[in-house]
Protein backbone atom coordinates (compact mmCIF):
# COMPACT_ATOMS: atom_id res chain seq x y z
CA UNK A 1 0.00 0.00 0.00
CA UNK A 2 1.05 3.52 -0.36
CA UNK A 3 2.95 4.97 2.22
CA UNK A 4 0.15 7.79 4.11
CA UNK A 5 1.84 11.00 5.79
CA UNK A 6 1.81 10.79 9.98
CA UNK A 7 1.48 13.61 12.30
CA UNK A 8 5.16 13.39 12.46
CA UNK A 9 5.69 14.81 9.08
CA UNK A 10 3.99 18.36 9.66
CA UNK A 11 4.91 21.13 12.22
CA UNK A 12 1.95 21.23 14.20
CA UNK A 13 2.44 24.41 16.75
CA UNK A 14 -0.18 26.91 16.72
CA UNK A 15 -2.38 25.00 14.08
CA UNK A 16 -5.74 24.26 14.08
CA UNK A 17 -6.25 20.45 13.59
CA UNK A 18 -9.50 18.61 13.23
CA UNK A 19 -8.61 14.96 14.59
CA UNK A 20 -11.04 12.53 13.58
CA UNK A 21 -11.44 9.74 16.81
CA UNK A 22 -13.96 7.01 16.99
CA UNK A 23 -15.71 8.12 20.51
CA UNK A 24 -18.43 5.46 19.65
CA UNK A 25 -18.49 3.50 22.77
CA UNK A 26 -21.12 1.89 24.48
CA UNK A 27 -23.62 4.57 27.04
CA UNK A 28 -26.17 3.75 29.92
CA UNK A 29 -28.06 6.36 31.55
CA UNK A 30 -25.81 9.08 29.74
CA UNK A 31 -22.39 7.34 31.06
CA UNK A 32 -19.40 5.77 29.19
CA UNK A 33 -19.48 2.07 30.52
CA UNK A 34 -16.16 1.28 28.19
CA UNK A 35 -13.85 3.66 27.93
CA UNK A 36 -11.27 1.46 25.36
CA UNK A 37 -11.74 3.56 22.56
CA UNK A 38 -11.20 6.85 24.20
CA UNK A 39 -7.61 5.71 26.25
CA UNK A 40 -6.86 4.28 22.59
CA UNK A 41 -7.03 7.96 21.36
CA UNK A 42 -5.03 9.73 24.48
CA UNK A 43 -1.48 8.94 23.14
CA UNK A 44 -2.04 11.03 19.73
CA UNK A 45 -4.07 13.70 21.60
CA UNK A 46 -1.33 14.07 24.47
CA UNK A 47 0.57 14.17 21.36
CA UNK A 48 -0.92 17.43 19.99
CA UNK A 49 -1.13 18.53 22.80
CA UNK A 50 3.02 19.16 23.26
CA UNK A 51 3.30 19.89 19.96
CA UNK A 52 1.25 23.07 20.64
CA UNK A 53 -1.67 22.66 18.62
CA UNK A 54 -5.34 23.40 18.62
CA UNK A 55 -7.19 20.10 19.04
CA UNK A 56 -10.52 19.92 17.36
CA UNK A 57 -12.05 16.72 18.60
CA UNK A 58 -14.32 15.23 15.94
CA UNK A 59 -16.60 11.69 16.48
CA UNK A 60 -19.61 10.12 15.58
CA UNK A 61 -22.41 7.88 18.28
CA UNK A 62 -24.35 5.80 17.48
CA UNK A 63 -26.73 5.74 14.27
CA UNK A 64 -28.44 8.95 14.46
CA UNK A 65 -29.27 9.37 10.82
CA UNK A 66 -28.82 12.53 10.37
CA UNK A 67 -30.83 14.48 12.97
CA UNK A 68 -30.21 15.63 16.41
CA UNK A 69 -30.96 12.94 18.97
CA UNK A 70 -30.39 13.58 22.62
CA UNK A 71 -29.39 10.33 23.85
CA UNK A 72 -26.21 10.01 21.69
CA UNK A 73 -24.76 13.52 22.27
CA UNK A 74 -21.02 13.27 22.39
CA UNK A 75 -20.69 15.34 25.71
CA UNK A 76 -20.35 12.21 28.00
CA UNK A 77 -17.35 11.01 26.32
CA UNK A 78 -15.60 14.60 26.67
CA UNK A 79 -15.80 14.26 30.60
CA UNK A 80 -14.16 11.02 30.22
CA UNK A 81 -11.53 12.07 27.98
CA UNK A 82 -11.28 15.06 30.94
CA UNK A 83 -11.00 12.65 33.57
CA UNK A 84 -7.96 10.59 31.33
CA UNK A 85 -6.38 13.30 30.00
CA UNK A 86 -6.80 15.81 33.27
CA UNK A 87 -7.27 18.60 31.29
CA UNK A 88 -10.42 20.71 30.18
CA UNK A 89 -12.33 19.42 27.20
CA UNK A 90 -14.91 21.30 26.07
CA UNK A 91 -17.93 20.12 24.60
CA UNK A 92 -19.54 21.80 21.84
CA UNK A 93 -23.19 21.91 20.66
CA UNK A 94 -22.62 21.72 17.04
CA UNK A 95 -20.13 20.51 14.70
CA UNK A 96 -20.05 23.09 12.58
CA UNK A 97 -21.50 27.08 12.43
CA UNK A 98 -21.10 30.00 13.31
CA UNK A 99 -20.29 29.37 16.90
CA UNK A 100 -17.82 26.33 16.30
CA UNK A 101 -15.87 28.95 14.40
CA UNK A 102 -15.69 31.50 17.36
CA UNK A 103 -14.89 28.75 20.01
CA UNK A 104 -12.39 27.80 17.91
CA UNK A 105 -10.83 31.42 16.73
CA UNK A 106 -10.74 31.56 20.62
CA UNK A 107 -8.10 28.77 21.09
CA UNK A 108 -4.88 28.51 22.72
CA UNK A 109 -2.36 26.24 21.62
CA UNK A 110 -3.17 22.76 23.64
CA UNK A 111 -6.59 23.80 24.13
CA UNK A 112 -9.51 20.96 23.58
CA UNK A 113 -12.63 21.20 21.84
CA UNK A 114 -14.86 18.21 21.43
CA UNK A 115 -17.39 18.87 18.50
CA UNK A 116 -21.11 17.82 18.82
CA UNK A 117 -21.59 14.22 16.78
CA UNK A 118 -20.78 14.67 13.37
CA UNK A 119 -23.74 11.92 12.15
CA UNK A 120 -26.45 15.18 13.56
CA UNK A 121 -25.21 16.57 9.81
CA UNK A 122 -27.46 14.75 7.64
CA UNK A 123 -24.58 15.10 5.08
CA UNK A 124 -21.98 13.19 7.50
CA UNK A 125 -22.48 9.37 6.06
CA UNK A 126 -23.19 10.43 2.73
CA UNK A 127 -19.63 12.15 2.46
CA UNK A 128 -21.48 15.14 1.04
CA UNK A 129 -18.71 17.87 -0.16
CA UNK A 130 -20.44 21.03 1.35
CA UNK A 131 -20.02 19.52 4.78
CA UNK A 132 -16.45 18.39 4.00
CA UNK A 133 -15.40 21.36 3.51
CA UNK A 134 -17.60 23.18 6.27
CA UNK A 135 -15.19 20.72 8.37
CA UNK A 136 -12.22 21.39 6.36
CA UNK A 137 -13.03 25.35 6.96
CA UNK A 138 -12.77 24.59 10.36
CA UNK A 139 -8.84 23.98 10.86
CA UNK A 140 -5.38 23.81 9.06
CA UNK A 141 -4.51 19.96 9.06
CA UNK A 142 -6.72 16.99 9.08
CA UNK A 143 -6.05 13.75 12.01
CA UNK A 144 -7.56 10.83 11.05
CA UNK A 145 -7.16 8.54 13.83
CA UNK A 146 -10.34 6.40 13.80
CA UNK A 147 -9.76 3.13 12.63
CA UNK A 148 -13.08 1.91 14.15
CA UNK A 149 -14.32 4.16 11.08
CA UNK A 150 -11.90 4.01 8.94
CA UNK A 151 -14.17 1.60 6.80
CA UNK A 152 -16.54 4.31 6.21
CA UNK A 153 -16.56 7.03 3.39
CA UNK A 154 -17.80 9.73 5.32
CA UNK A 155 -17.31 13.42 5.05
CA UNK A 156 -15.26 13.19 8.90
CA UNK A 157 -13.61 10.47 7.76
CA UNK A 158 -12.69 10.80 4.11
CA UNK A 159 -14.25 13.99 2.53
CA UNK A 160 -12.67 16.55 4.63
CA UNK A 161 -9.24 14.42 3.37
CA UNK A 162 -9.34 16.44 -0.28
CA UNK A 163 -9.17 20.08 1.57
CA UNK A 164 -6.40 19.52 4.45
CA UNK A 165 -3.29 18.18 4.56
CA UNK A 166 -4.71 14.74 5.90
CA UNK A 167 -2.34 12.61 8.32
CA UNK A 168 -3.25 9.44 10.36
CA UNK A 169 -2.59 9.56 13.87
CA UNK A 170 -0.93 7.48 16.49
CA UNK A 171 -3.57 4.63 17.03
CA UNK A 172 -4.24 4.60 13.50
CA UNK A 173 -0.92 3.75 12.84
CA UNK A 174 -0.80 1.41 15.22
CA UNK A 175 -3.64 -0.52 14.04
CA UNK A 176 -2.05 -0.63 10.28
CA UNK A 177 0.94 -1.42 11.19
CA UNK A 178 -0.05 -4.40 13.43
CA UNK A 179 -2.50 -5.91 10.80
CA UNK A 180 -0.50 -4.97 8.30
CA UNK A 181 2.39 -6.73 9.11
CA UNK A 182 0.29 -9.73 10.40
CA UNK A 183 -0.84 -10.10 7.16
CA UNK A 184 2.23 -9.47 5.00
CA UNK A 185 4.85 -10.69 6.91
CA UNK A 186 3.35 -13.28 9.51
CA UNK A 187 5.28 -15.11 11.89
CA UNK A 188 4.52 -19.13 11.06
CA UNK A 189 3.15 -21.06 12.30
CA UNK A 190 0.02 -18.24 11.55
CA UNK A 191 -3.41 -19.42 12.63
CA UNK A 192 -6.30 -17.83 12.56
CA UNK A 193 -9.55 -18.21 14.27
CA UNK A 194 -13.00 -17.53 12.78
CA UNK A 195 -16.12 -17.47 15.05
CA UNK A 196 -19.70 -15.67 15.57
CA UNK A 197 -23.11 -15.90 13.94
CA UNK A 198 -23.15 -15.82 10.03
CA UNK A 199 -21.46 -16.97 7.17
CA UNK A 200 -22.11 -14.52 5.05
CA UNK A 201 -20.37 -12.01 7.14
CA UNK A 202 -17.58 -13.54 7.25
CA UNK A 203 -16.64 -14.76 3.79
CA UNK A 204 -14.60 -11.99 2.49
CA UNK A 205 -12.47 -12.62 5.35
CA UNK A 206 -12.44 -16.39 5.44
CA UNK A 207 -11.32 -15.97 1.63
CA UNK A 208 -8.60 -14.08 2.15
CA UNK A 209 -6.93 -15.84 5.31
CA UNK A 210 -7.09 -19.62 3.19
CA UNK A 211 -4.27 -17.25 1.20
CA UNK A 212 -2.56 -16.34 3.98
CA UNK A 213 -2.72 -18.81 7.34
CA UNK A 214 -1.42 -22.11 7.80
CA UNK A 215 -4.11 -23.30 9.89
CA UNK A 216 -7.65 -22.11 10.31
CA UNK A 217 -9.27 -22.51 13.05
CA UNK A 218 -13.68 -22.39 12.61
CA UNK A 219 -16.36 -22.31 15.61
CA UNK A 220 -19.30 -20.52 16.70
CA UNK A 221 -22.86 -20.66 14.71
CA UNK A 222 -21.39 -20.80 11.22
CA UNK A 223 -19.60 -23.52 12.03
CA UNK A 224 -22.61 -25.56 11.24
CA UNK A 225 -23.16 -24.72 7.52
CA UNK A 226 -19.64 -26.26 7.20
CA UNK A 227 -20.53 -29.35 8.78
CA UNK A 228 -24.05 -30.17 7.17
CA UNK A 229 -21.86 -28.97 3.72
CA UNK A 230 -20.42 -32.09 4.60
CA UNK A 231 -23.37 -34.51 5.16
CA UNK A 232 -23.90 -34.29 9.17
CA UNK A 233 -26.93 -33.73 10.80
CA UNK A 234 -27.01 -30.55 12.54
CA UNK A 235 -30.27 -30.40 14.15
CA UNK A 236 -32.27 -26.92 14.70
CA UNK A 237 -28.31 -25.33 14.85
CA UNK A 238 -28.19 -21.95 12.80
CA UNK A 239 -27.23 -22.71 9.08
CA UNK A 240 -27.16 -20.72 5.75
CA UNK A 241 -28.68 -23.49 3.57
CA UNK A 242 -27.72 -21.13 0.18
CA UNK A 243 -23.77 -21.07 1.46
CA UNK A 244 -23.45 -24.59 1.57
CA UNK A 245 -21.89 -25.07 -1.67
CA UNK A 246 -19.99 -21.98 -0.80
CA UNK A 247 -19.07 -23.65 2.69
CA UNK A 248 -17.49 -26.62 0.85
CA UNK A 249 -15.42 -24.86 -1.85
CA UNK A 250 -13.56 -23.37 1.54
CA UNK A 251 -12.56 -26.79 2.57
CA UNK A 252 -11.41 -27.94 -1.15
CA UNK A 253 -9.46 -24.25 -1.39
CA UNK A 254 -7.40 -25.17 2.12
CA UNK A 255 -6.60 -28.63 0.61
CA UNK A 256 -5.61 -26.84 -2.12
CA UNK A 257 -3.42 -24.36 -0.65
CA UNK A 258 -2.22 -26.74 1.97
CA UNK A 259 -3.91 -25.05 5.07
CA UNK A 260 -4.98 -27.02 7.66
CA UNK A 261 -9.15 -26.57 8.06
CA UNK A 262 -10.07 -27.32 11.52
CA UNK A 263 -14.36 -27.41 11.92
CA UNK A 264 -15.45 -29.04 15.75
CA UNK A 265 -15.38 -32.17 16.33
CA UNK A 266 -18.08 -32.12 19.12
CA UNK A 267 -20.38 -29.41 20.74
CA UNK A 268 -22.33 -28.79 23.30
CA UNK A 269 -25.99 -28.96 21.81
CA UNK A 270 -29.10 -27.48 23.88
CA UNK A 271 -32.81 -28.75 23.73
CA UNK A 272 -34.01 -25.02 22.76
CA UNK A 273 -31.70 -21.47 22.15
CA UNK A 274 -32.22 -20.51 26.65
CA UNK A 275 -29.38 -20.24 28.81
CA UNK A 276 -32.21 -22.70 31.18
CA UNK A 277 -31.79 -25.20 27.91
CA UNK A 278 -31.01 -28.65 28.93
CA UNK A 279 -27.79 -29.40 27.75
CA UNK A 280 -25.36 -32.02 26.59
CA UNK A 281 -21.82 -32.67 24.71
CA UNK A 282 -21.82 -34.81 21.36
CA UNK A 283 -20.04 -36.18 19.18
CA UNK A 284 -20.45 -33.16 16.46
CA UNK A 285 -21.12 -36.43 13.97
CA UNK A 286 -24.42 -37.23 16.58
CA UNK A 287 -26.15 -34.14 16.97
CA UNK A 288 -30.45 -34.72 17.48
CA UNK A 289 -32.54 -33.72 14.77
CA UNK A 290 -34.39 -31.58 17.50
CA UNK A 291 -31.28 -29.84 19.45
CA UNK A 292 -29.18 -27.31 18.38
CA UNK A 293 -25.22 -26.30 19.14
CA UNK A 294 -24.23 -23.43 20.40
CA UNK A 295 -21.02 -24.29 21.76
CA UNK A 296 -17.55 -26.22 20.96
CA UNK A 297 -17.52 -29.10 22.96
CA UNK A 298 -14.49 -30.00 25.51
CA UNK A 299 -12.81 -32.10 22.74
CA UNK A 300 -12.68 -29.25 20.19
CA UNK A 301 -11.80 -27.15 22.71
CA UNK A 302 -8.12 -29.75 23.62
CA UNK A 303 -7.81 -29.20 19.71
CA UNK A 304 -8.10 -25.41 19.49
CA UNK A 305 -6.47 -24.97 22.31
CA UNK A 306 -3.09 -26.81 21.11
CA UNK A 307 -3.13 -24.80 17.71
CA UNK A 308 -3.27 -21.87 19.54
CA UNK A 309 -0.58 -22.76 21.66
CA UNK A 310 2.14 -24.09 19.06
CA UNK A 311 1.65 -20.51 16.79
CA UNK A 312 3.84 -17.70 16.52
CA UNK A 313 0.80 -15.48 15.20
CA UNK A 314 -3.07 -15.62 16.26
CA UNK A 315 -5.67 -13.69 15.14
CA UNK A 316 -9.03 -14.16 16.24
CA UNK A 317 -12.30 -12.54 15.31
CA UNK A 318 -15.80 -14.23 16.24
CA UNK A 319 -17.02 -16.32 19.57
CA UNK A 320 -16.63 -20.13 19.58
CA UNK A 321 -20.37 -20.38 21.08
CA UNK A 322 -23.35 -18.36 22.98
CA UNK A 323 -20.88 -16.99 25.32
CA UNK A 324 -23.42 -14.47 26.87
CA UNK A 325 -25.17 -17.15 28.19
CA UNK A 326 -22.82 -19.40 31.03
CA UNK A 327 -24.20 -22.88 29.70
CA UNK A 328 -22.33 -22.29 26.59
CA UNK A 329 -19.23 -19.95 27.46
CA UNK A 330 -16.52 -22.77 27.43
CA UNK A 331 -15.13 -22.88 24.05
CA UNK A 332 -15.18 -19.16 23.72
CA UNK A 333 -13.66 -18.98 27.41
CA UNK A 334 -11.18 -21.63 26.63
CA UNK A 335 -9.94 -20.17 23.62
CA UNK A 336 -9.49 -16.81 25.34
CA UNK A 337 -7.34 -18.32 28.03
CA UNK A 338 -5.22 -20.34 25.27
CA UNK A 339 -5.17 -17.52 23.39
CA UNK A 340 -3.53 -15.67 27.21
CA UNK A 341 -1.10 -18.73 27.59
CA UNK A 342 -0.18 -19.00 24.52
CA UNK A 343 3.85 -17.67 23.27
CA UNK A 344 2.70 -16.69 20.39
CA UNK A 345 1.82 -12.71 18.81
CA UNK A 346 -2.00 -12.67 19.58
CA UNK A 347 -4.17 -10.08 17.79
CA UNK A 348 -7.91 -10.10 18.43
CA UNK A 349 -9.93 -8.40 15.64
CA UNK A 350 -12.48 -6.29 17.36
CA UNK A 351 -15.79 -7.00 17.76
CA UNK A 352 -17.30 -9.55 20.12
CA UNK A 353 -14.21 -11.28 20.36
CA UNK A 354 -12.44 -8.07 22.24
CA UNK A 355 -15.72 -7.94 24.69
CA UNK A 356 -14.98 -11.72 25.48
CA UNK A 357 -11.68 -11.22 26.01
CA UNK A 358 -12.62 -8.61 28.40
CA UNK A 359 -15.06 -10.61 29.68
CA UNK A 360 -12.92 -13.71 30.79
CA UNK A 361 -10.15 -10.80 32.40
CA UNK A 362 -7.44 -11.43 29.75
CA UNK A 363 -7.54 -8.42 27.99
CA UNK A 364 -4.38 -7.51 29.54
CA UNK A 365 -3.08 -10.86 28.30
CA UNK A 366 -3.39 -10.02 24.21
CA UNK A 367 -0.72 -8.27 22.07
CA UNK A 368 -3.36 -6.06 20.59
CA UNK A 369 -6.75 -5.42 20.59
CA UNK A 370 -7.88 -3.18 17.73
CA UNK A 371 -10.50 -0.82 18.13
CA UNK A 372 -12.63 -1.57 15.37
CA UNK A 373 -15.06 -4.61 14.77
CA UNK A 374 -16.14 -4.27 10.96
CA UNK A 375 -12.77 -1.91 10.05
CA UNK A 376 -10.66 -4.66 11.34
CA UNK A 377 -12.49 -7.55 9.42
CA UNK A 378 -13.00 -5.26 6.01
CA UNK A 379 -8.98 -4.59 6.81
CA UNK A 380 -8.45 -8.90 6.70
CA UNK A 381 -11.12 -8.99 3.46
CA UNK A 382 -7.69 -6.97 1.72
CA UNK A 383 -10.26 -4.06 1.35
CA UNK A 384 -8.79 -0.56 0.86
CA UNK A 385 -10.07 1.21 3.91
CA UNK A 386 -11.23 5.20 2.74
CA UNK A 387 -10.48 6.82 5.97
CA UNK A 388 -7.00 5.47 5.13
CA UNK A 389 -6.81 5.95 1.34
CA UNK A 390 -8.55 9.53 1.21
CA UNK A 391 -5.04 10.56 3.45
CA UNK A 392 -1.97 12.50 1.64
CA UNK A 393 0.31 10.26 0.17
CA UNK A 394 4.07 10.70 1.30
N1 LIG B 1 -23.62 -21.75 17.81
C1 LIG B 1 -24.19 -20.55 17.80
N2 LIG B 1 -25.50 -20.41 17.53
C2 LIG B 1 -26.08 -19.21 17.52
N3 LIG B 1 -25.42 -18.06 17.76
C3 LIG B 1 -24.12 -18.13 18.02
C4 LIG B 1 -23.43 -19.37 18.05
N4 LIG B 1 -22.14 -19.13 18.34
C5 LIG B 1 -22.02 -17.80 18.48
N5 LIG B 1 -23.19 -17.19 18.30
C6 LIG B 1 -23.50 -15.76 18.44
O1 LIG B 1 -22.78 -15.02 17.48
C7 LIG B 1 -22.79 -13.68 17.90
C8 LIG B 1 -21.63 -12.96 17.29
O2 LIG B 1 -21.71 -13.12 15.92
P1 LIG B 1 -21.07 -12.08 14.91
O3 LIG B 1 -21.80 -10.80 15.03
O4 LIG B 1 -20.99 -12.77 13.58
O5 LIG B 1 -19.62 -11.97 15.52
P2 LIG B 1 -18.67 -10.71 15.58
O6 LIG B 1 -19.42 -9.63 16.31
O7 LIG B 1 -17.49 -11.20 16.31
O8 LIG B 1 -18.40 -10.38 14.15
C9 LIG B 1 -22.76 -13.72 19.39
O9 LIG B 1 -23.80 -12.92 19.88
C10 LIG B 1 -22.99 -15.19 19.73
O10 LIG B 1 -23.97 -15.38 20.73
O1 LIG C 1 -18.48 0.76 16.34
C1 LIG C 1 -18.14 0.76 15.15
O2 LIG C 1 -18.16 -0.37 14.38
P1 LIG C 1 -17.74 -1.84 14.94
O3 LIG C 1 -18.71 -2.22 16.04
O4 LIG C 1 -17.86 -2.74 13.73
O5 LIG C 1 -16.32 -1.74 15.44
C2 LIG C 1 -17.59 1.99 14.48
O6 LIG C 1 -17.65 3.11 15.35
C3 LIG C 1 -18.35 2.25 13.18
O7 LIG C 1 -19.68 2.52 13.45
P2 LIG C 1 -20.78 2.28 12.31
O8 LIG C 1 -20.82 0.79 12.05
O9 LIG C 1 -22.09 2.83 12.87
O10 LIG C 1 -20.32 3.03 11.09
Amino acid sequence: MQQKMTMKDLDLKGKRVFCRVDFNVPMEEGKVTDDTRIRAAVPTIKYLIEQGAKVILASHLGRPEGEFNEDMRLAATGVRLAELLHKEVKSLEESIGEKVEKEISAMQEGDIILLENVRFNPGEEKNDEELAKAFAALADVFVNDAFGAAHRAHASTAGIASYLPAVSGLLLEKELDVLGKALSEPERPFTAIIGGAKVKDKIGVIDHLLDKVDNLLIGGGLSYTFIKAQGFEIGNSLVEEDKLELAKSFIEKAKQKGVNFYLPVDATVASEFSKDAATKSVNIQEIPSDWMGLDIGPETVKVYADVIKNSKLIIWNGPMGVFEMPAFENGTKSVAQAMAETSGYTVIGGGDSAAAVEKFHVADKMDHISTGGGASLEFMEGKDLPGVSALTDK
